[in-house]
């Protein structure tokens, strides 16, 4: 079989995963991960991490349902494994919690997580301003630690890695045969994609240890994530906000939405605050376009637009990305 090689643009939680899985999957392909930033300076470092169970509007269900599924039990594996310290992968279990009581009470994902529940009325009276709520495990990542373990696993794979802005994909395409398009909102001038942009969130991490479940306000506007080393409280979604700096008033927002569903927290030291852009768009765009540089025609496979669920469906796109980087290498 031919050698071919491959570029992939982008070293978030997007881009590690489609690297880890090209490189480990298709041996007759060279990965070159290219990518201006890297942890813990990427939007996924500074992520909460949780795997949440979003339904996306535009994508088929049997496709969401199988990033999901991927998703989930790549992460389940690690966290039942050995590398789940080092990996910063964690089973997390608690509350999602509702002001309305939901059309649907029991969602397409309740066989994907673990134990989903409706909650029992003694349950709901700790949450006197919530009608409704579901119970269920998912997984959480620290994701520094999570984003470094991919590297290292990319580089066993025999990945090389490159610290390097791409200004055009025209730079790449004497070097590269099939190109891998990771880049989050880097997309928006990367490919000239109008339809991506940024869904400003801020989130802070606490010290709490004796909190162990999370809570989620159904709205996803307030959430409380414990994680290993600390508990992550948020947040804001601010659509086509560009401001990376802290806002005191956003911070001032969150510990009071949060100590409103958890007073312990009002006792909790703030140990960081933290502001990152959502690569947001419609939904996900996963698929191949052939394009022509230099008098080349060259297989481009997009996966970037993961807006609030990177780490959600990371895994799952980047088995998709896989498929379309294995079709694009035969050919
Ligand atoms: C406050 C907050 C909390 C969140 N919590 C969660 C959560 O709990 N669960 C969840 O699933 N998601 C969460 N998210 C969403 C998640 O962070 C994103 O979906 C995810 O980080 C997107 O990953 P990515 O790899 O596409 O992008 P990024 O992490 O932004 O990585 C993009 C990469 O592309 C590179 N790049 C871009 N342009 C170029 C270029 N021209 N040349 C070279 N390199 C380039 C960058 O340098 C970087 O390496 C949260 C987001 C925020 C802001
Ligand atoms: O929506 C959630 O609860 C998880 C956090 C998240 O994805 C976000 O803030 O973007």
């Amino acid at each position: 079989m031919k050698h071919v090689r491959v570029a992939v643009v982008g070293a978030g939680v997007v881009g590690l995963s489609t690297a880890v899985c090209i490189a480990e999957a298709l041996p007759h392909c060279s990965v070159t991960l290219l990518a201006e930033k890297f942890s813990p300076d990427t939007t996924s470092d500074g992520a909460a991490g949780i795997l949440w169970p979003v339904t996306l509007p535009d994508i088929p269900l049997e496709r969401q349902r199988s990033w999901l599924k991927d998703s989930f039990d790549h992460l389940l594996a690690i966290a039942q494994s050995q590398h789940s310290p080092e990996a910063g992968v964690m089973l997390s279990s608690g509350w999602t919690i509702f002001k309305e009581v939901p059309a649907n009470k029991k969602p397409h994902f309740s066989d994907l997580v673990i134990g989903f529940r409706n909650m029992t009325d003694n349950e709901m009276k700790r949450f006197p301003d919530h009608k409704f709520g579901h119970a269920f495990t998912t997984l959480k990542c620290e994701c520094s630690s999570y984003l470094l373990w991919l590297e290292k696993r990319f580089r066993k794979a025999g990945g090389q890695v490159e610290k390097r802005k791409v200004n055009s994909l025209q730079e790449l395409s004497n070097s590269y045969d099939i190109i891998v398009n990771c880049s989050g909102l880097g997309s928006k001038t990367l490919v000239g994609d109008s339809e991506v942009y940024p869904v400003r969130g801020q989130v802070l991490k606490v010290e709490a240890p004796w909190l162990k479940h999370f809570i989620r306000d159904g709205d996803g506007k307030t959430y409380i994530y414990p994680g290993i080393h600390s508990v992550t409280i948020g947040g804001t979604r601010q659509e086509d906000d560009w401001r990376l700096e802290v806002d005191k008033g956003d911070t001032q927002g969150i510990l009071e939405r949060c100590s409103q569903l958890e007073p312990s927290l009002s006792k909790a030291k703030v140990l960081s605050e933290w502001v990152g852009l959502r690569p947001s768009r419609k939904c996900p765009r996963v698929e191949r376009e052939v394009v022509r540089l230099q008098g080349r025609s060259v297989p481009v496979v997009h996966n970037y637009g993961h807006g609030a669920w990177g780490v959600t469906l990371a895994w799952g796109t980047a088995q998709d990305a896989l498929g379309l980087v294995r079709n694009a290498s035969m050919k």
